[in-house]
Parts: C-alpha cells; sequence; structure tokens
C-alpha cells in the first residue's frame, strides 16, 4: 500500500508545520489505502454524514432555499480532513478567550471612549452614526437591565514571518458557526475512525469542540438571570437566511436542553408586533421576550427603512438581555480594535500588566487615517499595498479591500473633501499565515488546494451587575479558504468549514 494519511502530517510537537511535509497533499498525490484512493471513499461517506448531522446550508440555487426550512439544503462546504495547527498557537487563542470577554465588558461601560474613539467615524459613516445615536438615546433614557451577554468569536491568524498569533477581528454581533463548526469536529473525528488505522491520523489530536452547546447554555443562562420562566428568547433574523440551520441548532438545543423556547422574527417583523410593557419588558405579540440574540441588524443591509431603526430603538430600550446590547455592538467595531492598539490605552482597562502583556501580543499593526501622523502610514501603504488591508466599520464578509485598490482606494479618499471619508476606516497589518495543502469539498465536488486557514475563537460572557455569571471559551471554527483569494467568509462563498489537527 502507499503512504498513509499520517505521514502526511508531521509528528506531534513539530511546531509550525513545514510545508514540505504536506508536499504530497499538495501536489495531487492521493495517498493509497487499499488501492483505493483515500479520498474516493472518504468524500461520499463526509457527504452522507454531513446530511445526516445537519452540517448543511441553503442552497442559493434554489429559490425558496432561504426561507423555508427544509427546503433546498445542501452539505456546508467543508474541508474533508482537519488542518494541521501547532499545539501552542490553540491553547494561547484559548487562554485570550477571558481577556477579551472581559475587555469588552469593560470597554462598553466606557461610554465616553465609544462615544469619542468613534467621534470623526461619526462624519464618515451614517451607518455607525446611527448605532452611536440610539447608544446616547439608552444612556440618555438609563440603562433598564444590568445583565449582560456577550456570544463573541476572536479570529486569528498564525503569521508565517513571526511565528505570532495574531488577532484579525473580535465579532460581539452574530458570530456564525458554533454549531456548524463544532459539526464539523465531530465529522473529522468520524472519518479518522471510519477509515480505521490505515489512516494513521489519531481522533485524539482533533480538540473537542462544545461550541454549540456552550453558546446554548449562555442564552439559556441570559433567560434564567431574566427570571421570567413564561419568557421566550428571541431571535433577530434576516428574511432570507442561507445559513439558517447554524441557528436553528441553537433553537433546538435551548429547548431540549433547557426547555426553553425560541422564536425567530425579523426587525420589520419586531416593530410591526413589538411593544413594550409598564415595566418597558418586550413583548412580541403576546409573549414576553427575556433574551433578544441577534443574527441579524449589523449591517446596513439589515435597515431598508425607518421602521428597522425603530426596531433596534424598541428592542434596546426594552428590558430584555440584548445579546449584543448596543455598547457591546459598538465595542466590536474595527475602528475599536484599532483605537484598543494604541499604546496606554490597554492600561486603562486591565490592572493586571500580565494581562496586558498576553492581549498586546496578539495584536497586528492597527492605524487609523484621520489622525494628525497618519499621514506617514498612509504614503507607506499607497507604496506597499500588499502588506496592508483596508477596513470600513462593516461585518458580515466582502467589505474589506487588498492589493493594489488599497492604494487606489487611500489616494481616492484623501483627495475627497479633505479626506473626511478616511475616518470611516482602519488599516491593518495584512497577515500572511502557513500555507497548507487541503481537500475542499463544495456541492459533493473536492478539490486539493492551497490554502490558508483563519482560527476562531468562540466565547460566552455573562455578568449581571456585580456578579460575573459566565467568562469562558467556548469552542472553536476554522475556516480555510484557497491561498490566493484575499476575502474569507463561508457565507461569501470563499471558505470552508474545517477543524484542527493539533500537531
Ligand atoms: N448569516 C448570518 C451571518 C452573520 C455574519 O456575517 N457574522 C459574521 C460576524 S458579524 C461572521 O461570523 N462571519 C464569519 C462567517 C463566514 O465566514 O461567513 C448568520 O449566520 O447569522
Ligand atoms: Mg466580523
Amino acid at each position: 500500500t502507499g503512504m498513509t494519511l499520517a505521514s502526511a502530517y508531521p509528528p506531534a510537537g513539530t511546531g509550525l508545520v513545514k510545508h514540505s511535509e504536506l508536499e504530497t497533499l499538495s501536489q495531487g498525490v492521493i495517498p493509497q489505502v487499499n488501492d483505493e484512493p483515500v479520498v474516493s471513499v472518504l468524500v461520499p461517506e463526509a457527504l452522507s454524514w454531513s446530511s445526516l448531522h445537519g452540517l448543511v446550508v441553503g442552497n442559493t440555487s434554489h429559490e425558496r432555499s432561504g426561507t423555508i426550512p427544509g427546503v433546498g439544503l445542501v452539505h456546508a462546504p467543508f474541508s474533508l480532513l482537519p488542518s494541521p495547527f501547532p499545539r501552542q498557537a490553540f491553547s494561547q487563542a484559548i487562554e485570550l478567550a477571558p481577556l477579551f470577554n472581559r475587555l469588552i465588558d469593560r470597554v462598553s461601560q466606557d461610554a465616553n471612549f465609544l462615544q469619542q474613539a468613534l467621534a470623526r467615524t461619526r462624519k464618515a459613516d451614517s451607518f455607525t452614526a446611527r448605532l452611536l445615536d440610539i447608544h446616547l438615546q439608552i444612556l440618555d433614557k438609563g440603562v433598564k437591565q444590568e445583565i449582560r451577554l456577550g456570544l463573541h468569536r476572536s479570529d486569528y491568524m498564525l503569521d508565517m514571518a513571526t511565528g505570532n498569533l495574531l488577532q484579525v477581528e473580535l465579532n460581539t454581533i452574530s458570530s456564525s458557526f458554533a454549531a456548524l463548526g463544532s459539526l464539523v469536529t465531530s465529522l473529522h473525528r468520524h472519518l479518522i475512525n471510519w477509515s480505521g488505522d490505515r489512516s494513521g491520523l489519531e481522533a485524539k489530536n482533533v480538540p473537542e469542540n462544545s461550541a454549540a452547546d456552550t453558546f446554548a447554555e449562555a442564552l439559556a443562562l441570559a433567560w434564567k438571570e431574566y427570571g421570567d420562566n413564561r419568557a421566550v428568547v428571541l431571535m433577530v433574523v434576516r428574511e432570507e437566511e442561507r445559513n439558517m440551520y447554524d441557528q436553528y441548532w441553537l433553537a433546538l438545543k435551548l429547548f431540549k436542553s433547557y426547555g426553553i423556547k425560541l422564536i425567530r422574527k425579523t426587525l420589520s417583523q419586531v416593530i410591526a408586533e413589538g411593544k413594550l410593557g409598564s415595566n418597558n419588558e418586550l413583548f412580541i405579540g403576546k409573549q414576553v421576550v427575556s433574551v433578544v440574540y441577534y443574527r441579524a441588524g449589523y449591517s446596513p443591509d439589515d435597515y431598508p427603512s425607518e421602521s428597522e431603526w425603530d426596531a433596534r430603538l424598541l428592542l434596546e430600550l426594552s428590558t430584555a438581555v440584548k445579546c449584543p446590547n448596543i455598547s457591546y455592538h459598538l465595542a466590536g467595531a474595527k475602528k475599536i480594535q484599532q483605537e484598543l492598539a494604541k499604546p496606554g490605552i490597554l492600561e486603562r482597562f486591565f490592572e493586571n500588566k500580565q494581562e496586558i502583556v498576553k492581549v498586546r501580543s496578539c495584536f497586528a499593526g492597527l492605524w487609523s487615517l484621520e489622525d494628525e501622523n497618519s499621514d506617514e502610514i498612509i504614503k507607506e501603504a499607497i507604496r506597499n499595498p500588499e502588506g496592508f488591508v483596508l477596513k470600513p466599520q462593516r461585518e458580515g464578509g466582502g467589505n474589506n479591500t487588498y492589493g493594489a485598490d488599497v492604494s487606489e482606494k487611500l489616494i481616492q479618499l484623501r483627495k475627497t473633501d479633505g479626506g473626511v471619508g478616511l475616518a470611516a476606516y482602519i488599516l491593518m497589518q495584512r497577515i500572511f499565515p502557513a500555507v497548507h495543502p487541503a481537500y475542499l469539498v463544495h456541492d459533493g465536488i473536492w478539490s486539493c488546494k492551497e490554502t490558508i486557514s483563519e482560527l476562531g475563537i468562540f466565547s460566552t460572557y455573562l455578568r449581571n451587575g456585580k456578579k460575573e455569571v459566565l467568562n469562558k471559551e467556548a469552542g472553536y471554527l476554522l475556516r480555510t479558504k484557497v491561498a490566493d483569494s484575499n476575502e474569507g467568509g463561508v457565507a461569501a462563498g470563499y471558505a470552508v468549514l474545517d477543524s484542527l489537527y493539533l500537531i
């Protein structure tokens, strides 16, 4: 028989993956197991497993696939085998989770910091301005709810040049794929077991992934903290949602494990059916809502008219626990990420020096464009655009500018209206992770490509006044995409869902 899969992965503990050791996979030389190309037996097994276990998404080529569950499903795009990742970097990312939870919580309580850091962005970005207005209105009316709930995902890339784990961004709203991500971990463990000892891989090197259960637990504990057994959880969703199964998994786990009902409403349904009770409790129809979990509302596309903004304000004014509330939402802005990287700022939010060192060590280069001393970095980015990413305050993928477009965009922004538009963006060091071969499976078809991976660590945070109920890491997501593609994003169709093979 030919080489087994195991010899395609370097022995555990060898540090960064040496590309040469995976050379065979990248050249499409398929390790032979029992004379059958290993892929041709693994792929059908993976496809059937995915379909039987709800590792699925809506199939855009089927017109009703985003509106009706059970219609037009296709397996979620996945990597056939887990991708090698250094054990040390993974544990560092896990260790950072509770620190970032606390950082977001403390930043969210510093209204002046949020408003000032975003003051110039407000002038250049009307969407962010609307969020800031809601923030001011809530402060003005007095915060009605002391319970805070965060379901975050902090995304990292392993910088090949330095071996450093660098944060790409921290998502505080609609962090996707807790469910589908944990299912891929189960898929990979299944495939390793199913292919027997001939695969030579060991399932124990694919770390446990409790993301879906831990997200459901946090929603349930927030529901409990609110203290009304008749209450339901409201998930704010889009009309059309390809990723609805990742969302339904959480609803099913909430009911099966905690007996809690979750209802799905769009922002326009919220304004049509929602109202505040005499103590500002949130009613949708006759049902009182204890937790509002946003899986929409993070993009201007979600606010096609004033009524969606009215809905957002209604939710924020209510005593329901928001995930995220407006200040958590703002704390997750890329502009805030960039402000927190400025010297001396973390010291405002952390006492413990070691924690500051740990958090700062994962910051990539981050620059504002509207400061007096921004000219130098703008010139550098125009000269060497490949080394930077230009990012607006937008979520949902597909919004960032890469490569030569960076210099074009900067030149254009600088000369328009005296450069006021620059404040809507941040500049970030482009991170180049190690390239590794992977088998990508889309729509039942596999290909072996040179890819790069982005590790997301989920985390859950729940605080009721002074009582910190939850603050922990909550599993992971690995997204793997073709190395030469700029944008990432599974929903955006560039990346596949993957899991880790610790080495
Ligand atoms: N369809 C919405 C998608 C919500 C969404 O885009 N979330 C952002 C963080 S804000 C995100 O996690 N992006 C990474 C997932 C990817 O790679 O596509 C949902 O699932 O509720
Ligand atoms: Mg994001």
